[in-house]
């Protein structure tokens, strides 16, 4: 998703975390400092029999039964997984601001459209390194095939025709953003990036190699930490395999936390359905054990919803949720 215009909207004074991480200085500028209910338990390692499941591409390739099972235990009771063996080698600024009262998030985004070529805007495409855009197109590329494979054995677990996704998308939109959370000398006064939910039908994160834990995601009601495996690419489902499967499989929310010493990179990739197509729950999944969860709505309206809203929880999707 690309981040928000800034608007007509008073922001007030924004420091930008890598210089405050450039001068070492100890002091958490109040804006990023968080309300308690909202710092992490850093000191708490969060405890969990399970770590979210590994799933190995290959094996689904070759259409395994019991990968295709750990993919739908994962997209039903997680909503996160990571792959391996995906055959995909390994100007900042603040973005989501909305107020000159709200906490701001200790990182700087770069966010870029990738396709269809209407939401590119080839001023943001930096000429250096002199390489950066053609490794963007053949990493987008790879990214891209791997949402269309993923998306199919998805289909798969729900007993859905494979294509099904790909021809309700349409032409894909694809973005990827860029989040580097410098070394923060408070990780546990602040938020790399507040909780939320991704607004797309699916996510595909690549860290850093050696990267530290950041990535946090709620499962029960508690955070669990996301380990970082060589290689491995994490993959979330977003709002809008939520409402096609009327909430049988759910967008998790998620958050990123910062490391005293180490800075972390993320480069995400959200790949959403065309702007112009109408979505709402798929027939197969309402009945009258399952009423229909969510309205029928516009993506493209969505997708301004999403990126005109603060991260908050899942409170975006409420956009779309059928009220009782
Ligand atoms: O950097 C991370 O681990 C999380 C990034 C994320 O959730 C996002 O960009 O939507
Ligand atoms: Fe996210």
């Amino acid at each position: 998703m690309a981040p928000a215009p800034l608007s007509a909207i008073n922001l007030g004074h924004i420091d930008d975390v890598q210089e405050l991480r450039n001068c070492k200085s100890s002091h958490i500028p109040p804006r990023f400092i968080r309300d308690t209910t909202e710092r992490p338990a850093l000191d708490k390692p969060t405890f969990c029999s399970d770590t979210i499941p590994l799933i190995d591409l290959s094996k689904l390739a070759k259409g395994t039964t019991a990968e295709l099972h750990k993919l739908m235990k994962a997209c039903q009771e997680w909503g996160f997984f990571q792959i391996v063996n995906h055959g995909i080698d390994g100007s900042y600024g603040q973005a989501f601001i909305f107020s000159e009262d709200q906490k701001l998030d200790w990182c700087n985004m770069f966010a870029l459209g990738v396709i269809p070529n209407y939401i590119r805007n080839p001023k943001l495409w930096p000429s250096n390194p002199s390489d950066f855009s053609e490794t963007v197109e053949t990493y987008s590329a790879q990214v891209r095939q791997l949402c269309k494979n993923l998306l199919k054995h998805i289909a798969t677990t729900l007993a859905l025709k494979e294509d099904v996704f790909e021809e309700m998308f349409g032409v894909a939109v694809q973005a990827v953003r860029m989040n580097s959370y410098p070394a923060c000398p408070r990780p546990d006064l602040v938020l790399g990036l507040s909780p939320h939910s991704d607004g797309s039908a699916l996510t595909v994160l690549q860290q850093g190699k050696g990267s530290s834990v950041g990535l946090q995601i709620l499962k029960d009601g508690k955070w669990i930490s996301v380990q970082p495996i060589p290689n491995a690419l994490v993959i979330n489902i977003g709002d809008t395999i939520e409402v096609l499967t009327n909430g049988r499989y759910k967008s998790v929310e998620h958050k990123a936390v910062t490391h005293k010493e180490k800075d972390r990179l993320s480069i995400v990739t959200f790949y959403a359905p065309s702007y112009d197509i109408e979505l709402g729950p798929m027939q197969e999944f309402v009945d009258e054990n399952n009423p229909c969860k969510y309205r029928t709505y516009n993506h493209g309206e969505y997708s301004k919803h999403y990126v005109t809203n603060k991260l908050q929880g899942k409170k975006r999707l409420e956009f779309a949720k059928i009220v009782n």
